[in-house]
């Protein structure tokens, strides 16, 4: 047992797994890029076909989460709520607090049979990530700027594109807008006390605009919001480099859903409605830090096979073929293919920290971050 969890922190395997992960990752973004030709003739089978390739991609990330850290995800939800997820489409509305939320987020979409089709209103930069924002591109993932007059129209268009989606997905909004960190509480709450809204402890002001489109455009789409409430037990600060090194977490999500009729129509009453539900999970998040759980029953549902079976897929198919190209290479014995072939090696491997430090919240974005907002308002 001991020399498996050594293992885990082993630069070697994180190689290996990020080997795997890139070469896959691209490769099944060239599958995507096949799938083009086919839209103007069959856009529901493209879409399909999309969405099994996109989940090869982040069920890696899910597997590593799932079965190498053997992270533990609880969901406190009742029953009947539980049956059905996974069943109808639907808007997720979750807080922003820790660097591997999104891999909390997926691994419970794979349990309910949605990762290939989740979607989310994510920050155009993401967009840009090699591997997840090309598998995104072809997701019909929503992207924005975070300005408003800059994003209406292009939101509006994506939100509407999919409306004739052939596959239940899970809408993900992250309303606050950002990660939180201690300065963009202060700031936010600042605004809160200016717009004269209660104050909120363990999370940010949510910007009501994405949230209130999209509920505008996905009406008769979407059956409910899922209101749900990520945390971690005994402060734990996860993070994506732990997850490589084989550490065990272990996450609680309260997911309570709202049938989306309960949810006003006209833009100022959705607003107010989203700042209601904040000052709800704030209360969920005070009642987590007092007794150490969610109030509500616990319905897990157990992790599946899949997301493993298709990552160790990619391990036998790209593993056995680079260590032929290793030994080949050394035995060729030509320094300078070799001494090329460390700095493509080590330009990958700067490539993929970049990856990684993407999902740190230390490198985040500046928004929310700046008193000016405060005085343009
Ligand atoms: C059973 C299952 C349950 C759960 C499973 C869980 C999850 C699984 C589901 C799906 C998984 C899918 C994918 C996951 C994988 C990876 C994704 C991970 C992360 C990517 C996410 C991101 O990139 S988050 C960043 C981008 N997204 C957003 O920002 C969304 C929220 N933002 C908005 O909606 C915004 O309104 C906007 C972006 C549309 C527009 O931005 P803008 O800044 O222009 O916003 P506003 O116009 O709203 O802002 C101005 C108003 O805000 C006030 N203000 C000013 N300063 C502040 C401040 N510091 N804090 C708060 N508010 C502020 C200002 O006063 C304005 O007020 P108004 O009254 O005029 O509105
Ligand atoms: C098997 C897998 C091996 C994994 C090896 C390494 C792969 C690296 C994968 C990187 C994945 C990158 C996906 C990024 C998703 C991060 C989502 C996120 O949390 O974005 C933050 C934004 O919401 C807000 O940004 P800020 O304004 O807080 O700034």
């Amino acid at each position: 047992m001991g020399i498996i969890k050594v293992l885990k922190t082993q630069l070697l395997c994180h190689l290996i797994i990020c080997y795997v992960f890139l070469v896959s990752g691209v490769l099944i973004n060239l599958l995507q890029l096949c799938t083009l030709p086919l839209w103007p003739i069959n856009k529901q089978l493209a879409r399909k076909i999309n969405c099994r390739l996109g989940y090869s991609i982040s069920s890696q990330l899910v597997a590593l989460l799932e079965w190498w850290s053997g992270t533990e995800c609880t969901l406190y939800t009742d029953p009947e709520s539980c049956s059905l997820y996974g069943t109808e489409s639907a808007i997720v509305v979750l807080n922003h607090n820790f660097e591997i939320d999104f891999m909390t987020g997926w691994t419970i979409c794979e349990r309910f049979g949605v990762l290939g089709s989740s979607k989310v209103l994510a920050k155009k930069e993401l967009s840009f990530v090699p591997v997840i924002g090309w598998m995104w591109y072809f997701l019909e993932i929503v992207f924005c700027n975070r300005n408003w007059e800059v994003d209406r129209k292009k939101v509006v268009e994506s939100l509407r594109n999919l409306r004739d989606y052939p596959e239940h997905f899970w809408f993900l909004l992250h309303c606050e807008g950002t990660r939180f960190t201690e300065k963009k509480h202060k700031i936010s709450m600042e605004v809160a006390e200016k717009k004269g809204l209660p104050k909120l402890k363990y999370h940010l002001l949510p910007r009501t605009k994405g949230f209130s489109i999209t509920v505008q455009n996905l009406r008769g789409k979407v059956s409910a919001v899922y209101d749900s409430t990520l945390n971690f037990r005994n402060n734990e600060t996860p993070t994506l480099l732990g997850v490589l090194n084989g550490k065990k977490y272990h996450a609680d999500m309260y997911v309570r859903r709202i049938p989306l009729d309960l949810i006003p129509e006209e833009e100022s009453e959705c607003a107010a409605w989203l700042h209601k539900l904040y000052q709800e999970k704030d209360e969920f998040q005070e009642h987590y830090t007092r007794t150490g759980r969610f109030p509500g029953p616990i319905t897990s549902p157990p992790r599946r096979p899949w997301a493993l079976l298709n990552w160790l897929f990619w391990v036998c198919l790209l593993v056995y073929p680079l260590f032929r190209l290793l030994l080949q290479l050394v035995l060729s014995g030509s320094i300078s293919t070799v001494i090329c072939t460390f700095v493509f090696c080590f330009a990958v491997s700067v490539g993929i920290r970049w990856m990684i430090g993407q999902t740190e919240i230390e490198k985040g974005s500046n928004y929310g971050n700046k008193e000016v907002q405060l005085n343009n308002n």
